[in-house]
């Protein structure tokens, strides 16, 4: 019933964009620099000193030097799996120390990967299947080869030059990041120096130009206040790079998707479609709803041309649909206690969000997630549980769901004969008329107040958002909402 409970949560705001648990898109490791044409000329005498705290040992810093951490995690607990160089906030670092079961140990590594690398035409190089992969299936798990800040920005002399502030600060970070790659092995050592570099000539060290190109972002280790803005949840304030999840190249219509086992300090890779032996396993590198040329402009920055089959695509159809996914976002409470609703309406706009999201190869995309589960759900309301256990088994085969990572509630669901059914807290609320419990009461509530379409996502410049109801709701609206929660209370489902 989870789920049921998260969708009818009021005003909360969440970004259903992001790919997946931690919301990690790779991120342009370009802000928050200008762009430099060339590197630039700095006098000698103004590095900043850089006062390695190495595990954590702690001594007096003068002003405006980095606090940073070098630290090898998950370190001598599990001293036989590979390891991840961080740079570090003390806070940081504690935040990851005191992730429930961290550090939990890799899985065993398959004796025949699922992938390899190899060149991609026109791409460099790329990562492929080595055989048919199901859905859902877990295509490798990887501790990153390196944890840093997503960018340094070092305090410059006045009298330096915009350029020369640009150029101290990749100075800086170059010399922060090169404590950590001189702390890997030989072999993790090599493997980061392997990897592309496409900021061979913008004032880039070889290591920056390596984080740049291959980092993607990691939040949620900020110390403090949460992050406020779109901007600052996708960005974080780290920056990731693998061995081979950083050689995922980008598609606008990807079939991998990853998210971070944050107690074994690793990203899960998914495979969110079938994928056949042969394929190039690829990822989103930006948002990939917005139209070809929009994705295009986002790109650039990564050095990407993109000629998917959707870029190349001469027509206008995929932009239009691309519009259109989104505009709508099933909601089980908007349709589960009102009556003036046909008993399919749910299903069938479920289904045509599902197909115009299939049709454009976006099933990476919470929204797809939410689609299905929300028909099983519905199915679940209707007393149908043949049918709700049919989109059970597709539910489970989405595990890179944000929100439905948790499969064990819908696992029981699989058996339409099981037990659970009838104490799921949605079973027939469609069908009895009365009572039909305090979910039912609350949902009778929200849909009253937010319409039948429910929860609406838009586009308010900033990202894509997923607000109930919509976030220009009166202050009375979202005070009758809030009200309601408090009288219904948290639904146990
Ligand atoms: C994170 S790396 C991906 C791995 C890289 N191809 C390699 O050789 O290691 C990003 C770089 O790969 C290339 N790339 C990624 N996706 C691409 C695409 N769709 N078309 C062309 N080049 C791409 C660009 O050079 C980009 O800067």
């Amino acid at each position: 019933m989870k789920r049921g409970f998260l969708n009818s949560k009021p005003a909360k705001e969440r970004p259903v964009a992001s790919t997946n648990n931690s919301g990690l898109d790779p991120v342009p490791t370009q802000f928050p620099y200008a762009a430099l044409d060339k590197p630039v000329e700095i006098p000698k005498g103004y590095e900043t000193p850089l006062n390695i705290l190495l595990n954590g040992s702690k001594m007096e810093l003068p002003p405006d030097s980095f606090a940073y951490v070098w630290t090898t995690l998950p370190g001598i607990q599990l001293r036989d799996e590979p390891q991840t160089e961080c740079v570090l906030l003390p806070e940081s670092k504690d935040i990851i120390l005191k992730t429930p079961g961290f550090p939990k140990p890799l899985p065993p590594m398959p004796t025949c990967p699922a992938f390899r690398v190899a060149r991609s035409p026109g791409k460099g190089m790329g990562l492929f299947s080595t055989r048919n992969i199901k859905q859902g299936e877990i295509i490798l798990y990887e501790r990153p080869l390196l944890i840093t800040p997503a960018a340094v920005r070092a305090t410059a002399p006045e009298h330096f030059s915009p350029a020369q502030v640009v150029q101290h600060s990749l100075n800086t970070f170059e010399r922060i990041a090169e404590v950590s790659v001189n702390r890997m092995t030989e072999e993790r050592q090599a493997a980061f120096m392997s990897l592309h570099n496409c900021h061979m000539t913008d004032g880039s060290g070889p290591i920056v130009g390596r984080i740049r190109t291959n980092g993607f972002g990691l939040p949620g280790l900020q110390p403090g206040a949460q992050p406020k803005t779109e901007m600052e949840f996708r960005m974080g304030a780290y920056s990731v790079i693998c061995e081979n999840i950083s050689r995922l190249n980008h598609s606008c219509a990807p079939n991998t998707a990853f998210s971070l086992d944050k107690a074994m300090l690793a990203y899960r890779l998914y495979a969110v479609r079938d994928i056949a032996e042969g394929e190039e396993l690829t990822l989103q590198y930006v948002d990939v709803l917005c139209s070809k040329t929009q994705r295009q402009e986002a790109l650039k920055p990564y050095d990407v041309t993109c000629a998917c089959s959707v870029c190349t695509d001469p027509t206008t159809e995929s932009d239009k649909r691309r519009s259109m996914i989104g505009s709508f976002i099933p909601t089980i409470s908007a349709w589960a206690a009102n009556r003036q609703l046909p008993d399919d309406w749910l299903i069938k706009k479920s289904t045509e969000v599902l197909d115009l999201i299939e049709k454009e190869g976006l099933e990476y995309f919470e929204l797809y997630c939410i689609a299905t589960h929300t028909i099983m759900e519905a199915y679940i309301c209707l007393g149908d549980s043949e049918n709700a256990s049919k989109w059970a088994e597709r539910v489970i085969r989405q595990p890179w769901s944000e929100e439905y990572n948790d499969q064990h509630e819908v696992e029981e669901l699989l058996d339409p004969e099981s037990p659970a059914y009838a104490k799921h807290g949605l079973w027939r609320m469609r069908v009895d008329e009365n009572p039909i419990g305090e979910l039912g009461a609350m949902f009778k509530m929200m849909g009253e107040i937010c319409g039948p379409e429910g929860m609406k996502m838009m586009d308010n410049g900033g990202g894509m958002f997923m607000m109930l109801p919509n976030q220009n709701a009166s202050p009375e609206t979202l005070k009758k909402i809030a009200d309601a929660m408090v009288k219904y209370g948290q639904p146990s489902g």
